[in-house]
């Protein structure tokens, strides 16, 4: 078995949890397996204990989608699942069903490289109950990931301002695909390029790199190893001095450099990779602008993120351009999942009513939200985000309406009606049909450069961000509040 050729040349339909399927089968069984249902995907807590989320994993979750369809291997595997008495789980109608199901999901999502918030669906997806099911597991694995790193990856940029951002994580990602999806998600979070070679191939994405201590140590001499990788790649030498010696590793960076200069070329800078990242770039620095090379980079990297960043750049006045991050980012260190979930909130009866459903917890963040739900985003006249409003798009909206925390029923906003807004779920399928065209990976991350500018610092700061309001519209909570009365009685 060859392993990666095997997992990527398969269909990706069986990429779901079990319990999809026993439902599909349930509901096939039961006869509803084509009642309409609206479900929705959201997050409930912004990551890294920040005020805001980078939407991202669109794009794959459209390409999963236009896929899906079972094939007959997959309807063969599914065949051989047993029960515990070891009779075939499925029976070979539910299969043949399966067999020729042609997916027909009305989809609307919210664009990657928006900024979202707790408790509004990034995504909505309306069609038949087995089929909104079956796609559960699959949509959440991918946005759940590709959120986190690219909010990950905004935080970071955030943090270096004008600086390059190079993503050097693939060594330490979480696998084959946790690395590829990673890359693409730091891109899209505002990184410049990604040292990862087949992320760049397969997505587009700029390749950068410089060399390893390996280079260095192939060599009887730190000097002779500058001037070999000088002759191999006159254009291309960031030197790593930081093997032996780190100053000194910078003085025949030097050497090296003013012989380039003779030769025409230009040193395009140094990397340091440990020590003392603030002192070691401002005495590199002064050595540098002294030897006149005022132009060459200096670039930082060994377990960076976005707090060591501020710190070295904002209290310690480093002189570091050119920042390179790994592990932190694309293991999202600090915090390991986005806790996105994907909820029921209508179901249509015999009659094709409506029927608005919630799940109840003790925890009010908990609860969800019923309803055909779509996000409205309000802007202030300078163009930054104002407040956000969730409402059920089956109801009647004031022009000026009052929001309500889901989480807090007395906390509310009022909208004046002179505010500009934009509707952030936008159709991607109309039964099935894709009509929506990805955007290049290069005007997402464009988009995403768009977005922070639009929200106000003290939403993007680290430590206890202000929250920005994101509200219920009236109409809307009073139908949730219905609805758990009902259920409560
Ligand atoms: N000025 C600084 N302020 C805060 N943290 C720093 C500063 N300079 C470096 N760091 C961080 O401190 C840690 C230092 O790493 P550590 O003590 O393991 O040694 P090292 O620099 O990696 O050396 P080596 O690779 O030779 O073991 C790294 O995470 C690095 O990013
Ligand atoms: O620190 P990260 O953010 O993950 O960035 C990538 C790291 O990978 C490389 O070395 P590696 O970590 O393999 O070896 P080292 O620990 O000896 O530097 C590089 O020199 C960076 O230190
Ligand atoms: O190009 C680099 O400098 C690089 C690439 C991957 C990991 N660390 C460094
Ligand atoms: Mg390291």
């Amino acid at each position: 078995m060859n392993i990666s050729q095997d997992l990527y040349r398969t269909s990706l339909t069986l990429l779901t949890d079990l319990y999809q399927i026993t439902m599909a089968y349930g509901y096939w069984k039961k006869g509803f397996a084509e009642k309409k249902a609206v479900f929705h995907g959201y997050f409930r807590k912004s990551p890294f204990k920040g005020g805001f989320a980078l939407n991202a994993g669109l794009a794959y979750v459209i390409d999963f989608l236009n896929n899906f369809s079972f094939a007959d291997d997959d309807i063969e595997y599914l065949g051989t699942i047993t029960d515990a008495e070891g009779k075939p789980l499925f029976e070979a109608d539910f299969l043949e069903y399966l067999r020729n199901l042609k997916f027909d999901l009305t989809i609307h999502a919210i664009e990657e490289g928006t900024i979202i918030f707790p408790n509004e669906p990034f995504i909505r997806v309306k069609g038949s109950l087995l089929q909104c099911q079956l796609i559960e597991t699959a949509l959440l694995n991918i946005i759940n990931f590709q959120t986190l790193i690219a909010t990950k990856a905004a935080r970071l940029r955030i943090a270096a301002k004008d600086d390059q951002l190079l993503e050097f994580g693939l060594r330490r990602a979480q696998g084959i695909d946790g690395g590829i999806s990673a890359t693409r998600a730091a891109y899209i979070g505002g990184f410049n390029a990604t040292s990862n070679v087949l992320a760049a191939k397969l997505l587009d994405i700029p390749v950068k790199g410089t060399h390893a201590h390996s280079w260095i140590m192939s060599y009887d001499d730190e000097l002779q190893a500058f001037k070999a990788y000088a002759d191999v790649m006159p254009s291309n030498c960031i030197f790593l001095v930081d093997t032996y010696n780190t100053l000194e590793g910078v003085k025949k960076a030097i050497i090296v450099g003013n012989s380039l200069k003779e030769k025409g070329y230009t040193m395009n800078g140094i990397r340091l990779d440990s020590g003392d990242l603030s002192y070691l770039s401002i005495e590199a620095r002064k050595l540098l602008d002294a030897a006149g090379f005022t132009q060459a980079s200096i670039v930082a990297s060994n377990d960076l993120d976005e707090y060591l960043i501020n710190s070295l750049k904002i209290e310690q006045n480093a002189k570091i351009n050119v920042w390179g991050v790994g592990t932190k980012l694309v293991t999202s260190y600090d915090q390991p999942a986005l806790g996105g979930v994907y909820k029921l909130s209508a179901i249509q009866n015999e009659k094709e009513e409506w029927q608005y459903k919630v799940k109840l917890s003790e925890q009010i963040n908990k609860i969800s939200t019923p309803g055909i739900l779509q996000v409205r985003r309000f802007k202030n006249s300078n163009g930054k985000f104002n407040a956000d409003m969730i409402f059920n798009q089956e109801d009647e909206i004031s022009s000026n309406p009052i929001l309500i925390d889901p989480n807090n029923g007395i906390r509310s906003k009022k909208i004046d009606k002179s505010k500009n807004y934009e509707d952030l779920l936008i159709p991607i399928f109309e039964n099935g049909k894709l009509v929506y065209n990805s955007p290049s990976i290069h005007s997402i991350q464009l988009k995403t450069v768009k977005e922070l500018s639009q929200l106000d610092d003290s939403i993007k700061r680290f430590y206890h961000p202000h929250e920005y309001p994101v509200g219920l519209e009236s109409t809307l909570y009073n139908l949730k509040m219905n609805v758990i009365h009902q259920l409560k009685s």
